[in-house]
């Protein structure tokens, strides 16, 4: 059962969420970017803040806007509170790419897969992801593990609602013991909606490998219910009826564009706040160990 957490583990939490965004924003955000992509959630609510601020300190060049890209109801919400400009996903330019998108997560791993959609926002999250140079991400100190699913307990999907009995079914099938539909819990009765007037199921799964448990020749084929990121976020994809899952796997956007294309659905960092008040990072480049540069 998870901890119950006191006031002054909820300060602790958000302070950690605070400089963890603040610092992201520092590295990574630049007043001469025309498009950067805004994630859904708490976290990323610090992340607008630093931005803003971020831009009163270093104003755009004259004449030069800085567009902001939602990804969701709730995350245009954030962008027109601060004062920042929205623009719709499906109104930047086509030849254009975002060229960062902050956001937040639920879990992630040493290998930065990340779970996504606790707040029942992933698809936009994912295509947004999916249109930037480059993701970065936000998180505290509770959501660093080394595998999936350690302590975050089940992996979102957004699923037409039609198709949610029969993925449930299919679900099952795969080794999830007890996939839930997700309904309201306080005021109003029924299932969740997402922005896209979707269902989300959440599916429990054991502990999910990493590409380096494979490497090592780990099973991660769902034999026993046990299964691999990569592996488990392509077969999900495949039940009819699912629009996305909220596992963010694969390559990230530097990666894919050493290799000519564009995008990619992981963190090339995540930045983790602390409750001692510090930041650690999980960068790609050091998994790589490739020289950072910095
Ligand atoms: O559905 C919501 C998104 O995927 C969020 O980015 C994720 O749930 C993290 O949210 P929070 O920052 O509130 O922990």
């Amino acid at each position: 059962m998870a901890a119950t957490l006191v006031p002054n583990d909820l300060e602790k939490i958000e302070a950690a969420k605070r400089k963890a965004a603040f610092q992201a924003v520092e590295d990574h955000f630049r007043s001469d970017m025309h498009f950067v992509g805004i994630g859904s959630g708490s976290t990323i609510v610090y992340g607008v803040e630093a931005i803003k601020i971020h831009l009163e300190k270093n104003p755009p060049p004259r004449g030069h806007m800085n567009w902001f890209v939602p990804t969701g109801w709730n995350s245009r919400k954030v962008i027109e509170q601060a004062g920042l400009l929205p623009i719709a996903f499906d109104s930047v330019p086509r030849d254009a790419m975002i060229e960062v998108c902050f956001d937040g997560a639920d879990e992630v791993d040493e290998e930065l897969n990340c779970i996504k959609g606790g707040g029942a926002c992933l698809f936009q999250e994912k295509l947004v992801a999916c249109r930037s140079k480059k993701f970065v991400c936000i998180a505290d100190y509770r959501k660093a593990q080394r595998r999936l699913l350690t302590t975050w307990p089940s992996i979102p999907i957004e699923v037409a609602p039609i198709a949610q009995a029969s993925v449930i079914r299919e679900l099952k099938t795969l080794g999830s013991p007890l996939p839930m539909l997700r309904e309201h819990t306080l005021s109003k009765t029924g299932p969740i909606q997402t922005d896209q007037s979707f269902y989300i199921i959440d599916a429990p799964f054991k502990t999910l490998l990493t590409s380096a448990d494979v490497a090592i020749g780990k099973d991660g084929s769902g034999k026993d219910g046990v299964w691999d990121v990569d592996t488990l976020a392509a077969r999900i994809k495949r039940i009819n009826g699912v629009l996305e899952v909220g596992l963010f796997h694969g390559k990230n956007g530097e990666e894919v564009a050493r290799v000519g294309g564009h995008g990619g659905q992981k963190p090339v960092a995540v930045y983790f706040g602390t409750a001692d008040g510090s930041v650690f990072v999980r960068d790609y480049k050091q998994l790589e160990g490739v020289e950072s540069g910095k």
